[in-house]
């Protein structure tokens, strides 16, 4: 498990990493702080944005937006403990705070680091079994609302369970679900640049569970492959509710949060929406994609900057290797009109998602064979056909790991993958044009105001200014 700390430092493994794949860890990590920059501006002040009246009680509680978890959970003052704080704790957890962390746990090994400490690799002295334990100190009302947030989230599969959480006089213990794999941050700076394969394979499973959230009334806000950590199976888990916040509908948040690569241009000037989570895992499937982050710049200023006003072109440059439908869905994520901003549901039904899904690759099969069966093998488009020689593969994955859209994507690229050849990709652009996407919305993104163009930072540029990421 590779070490990692939160802010204006590098990752605790910067050298090492550096040393092996200095330009790919450069090009896609990310190490300001937007915490750091905002406490030094002195306006770190989170807050419901347009706010009906209602909301002055849960203000007060420090949990800005949040829709009632139980009906006592956002009446309390903040710093009155846990159990008061936080009304949807489950009995199992409670119980977990009666004892000491000792005298349930063995603390084994340091495996990861954060803002708020180490985090620990423990073992259950009844079970033997495994766990990643974090402490927080008490202090921060952020602190309390992780805890919560984990807590109504918890039981997700693309979420790392809360297992049981302690309490101290200083400080809590969260006991959490061991995700042995690293982070998907260390996967891309060791992969570089994925195939829309296995690009689209895990980024499925990420708005997976970044759909969850939002249908939860959870933004992230910091959706970053430091924040995805995966299981020894290869398994999606998003971690770090650090940052998240409780909304409902209607409402909006404002206040500096995020990580500045990856923050979104209306979090730097006003209030947001769940559309930030959006954005930002946009920019994750951009360094996916082209192993470079989009916005870049040699201070957070700079960075800031270009969050605002670069513009993308997805149409030269490394870009031209890249399928149009990809393309087309990295515009739709990364546009600054909140509104013409594809929801996490609108990306989970997008054409290149789709295509490269295990249940669609399945379905095209079956049409294709089908059509083998009366005799039209030789009118296949090719699509269809690389396809169908693909799916036994996938199969394969599927029986040998529990993950299987993400071990399908990694059986199907550790051996031939379906090359985005000129058919395939025209196919992909046919099938974009049935996206079912309400008529308003539909004209929003296909006008004037819709994907964003224009040039992109070399990777010459990227280069030079990334070593501030
Ligand atoms: N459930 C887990 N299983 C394995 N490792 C974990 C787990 N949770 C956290 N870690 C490790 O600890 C690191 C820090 O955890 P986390 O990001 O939750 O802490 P944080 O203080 O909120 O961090 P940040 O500074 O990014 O906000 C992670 O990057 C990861 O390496």
């Amino acid at each position: 498990m590779r070490k990692k700390r939160k802010g204006s430092e590098t990752d605790a493994t910067e050298d090492e990493l550096k040393q092996g794949h200095d330009s790919r860890t450069s090009i896609i990590r990310s190490h300001y702080s937007l915490e750091d920059y905002s406490r030094l501006k002195k306006r770190c002040k989170e807050d419901a944005g347009t706010q009906p009246i209602g909301s002055f009680k849960s203000r007060l509680a420090g949990i800005a937006t949040a829709p009632p978890c139980g009906a006592s959970s956002s009446l309390v003052p903040a710093g009155r403990g846990l159990k008061r704080k936080i009304g949807c704790i489950d009995v199992h957890t409670q119980m977990g705070r009666k004892n000491k962390i000792e005298d349930d746990h063995t603390k084994v090994e340091v495996i990861g680091h954060g803002k708020f400490g180490s985090v620990w690799l423990c073992r259950s002295k009844a079970s033997g079994a495994e766990f990643a334990c974090k402490t927080l100190r008490k202090g921060e009302e952020t602190v309390h609302r992780e805890v919560e947030i984990m807590q109504h989230l918890s039981g997700h599969t693309g979420v790392v369970t809360l297992h049981s959480v302690y309490e101290e006089a200083d400080c809590f213990h969260l006991v959490m679900e061991l995700c042995s794999g690293g982070r998907l941050i260390d996967q891309m700076v060791e992969v570089g640049q994925y195939s829309e394969q296995r690009a689209a394979n895990i980024f499925k499973d990420v708005m997976w569970v970044i759909k969850y959230c939002h249908d939860m009334g959870v933004v992230h806000r910091d959706i970053k492959p430091e924040n995805i950590l995966l299981t020894t199976s290869g398994k999606i888990k998003l971690a770090d509710f650090g940052l998240a916040m409780r909304i409902s509908n209607g409402q909006t948040l404002s206040g500096l949060a995020g990580s500045p690569a990856y923050v979104a241009p209306e979090v730097l000037s006003g209030n947001y929406s769940e559309k930030v989570d959006i954005w930002s895992a946009g920019v994750l499937l951009h360094a996916l994609l082209v192993a470079a982050l989009p916005f870049k710049g040699d201070s957070l200023e700079a960075v800031f900057d270009a969050i605002k006003n670069v513009k993308l072109d997805f149409h030269s440059g490394v870009w031209e290797t890249v399928s149009k439908p990809a393309r087309d869905l990295m515009a739709r994520m990364l546009t600054r009109d909140v509104s013409a901003r594809i929801t996490a549901d609108e990306v989970l039904r997008h054409p290149w998602i789709l295509f490269y899904t295990e249940r669609t690759l399945r379905t095209l099969t079956i049409k294709s064979k089908l059509k083998n069966q009366v005799g039209a093998s030789h009118h296949h488009p090719a699509i269809l056909s690389g396809v169908e020689s693909d799916e036994n593969k996938i199969d394969r994955g599927s029986r040998n790991d529990e993950s299987h859209a993400l071990s399908s994507s990694e059986s199907l690229n550790s051996e031939s993958e379906v090359q985005d050849e000129g058919g395939f990709v025209d196919a992909l652009a046919v099938a974009i044009s049935n996206v079912r996407i309400s008529e308003p919305k539909r004209s929003r993104l296909c006008g004037p105001s819709g994907p964003i163009e224009q040039q992109c930072s070399s990777n010459l540029t990227a280069n030079a200014l990334c070593r501030a990421f």
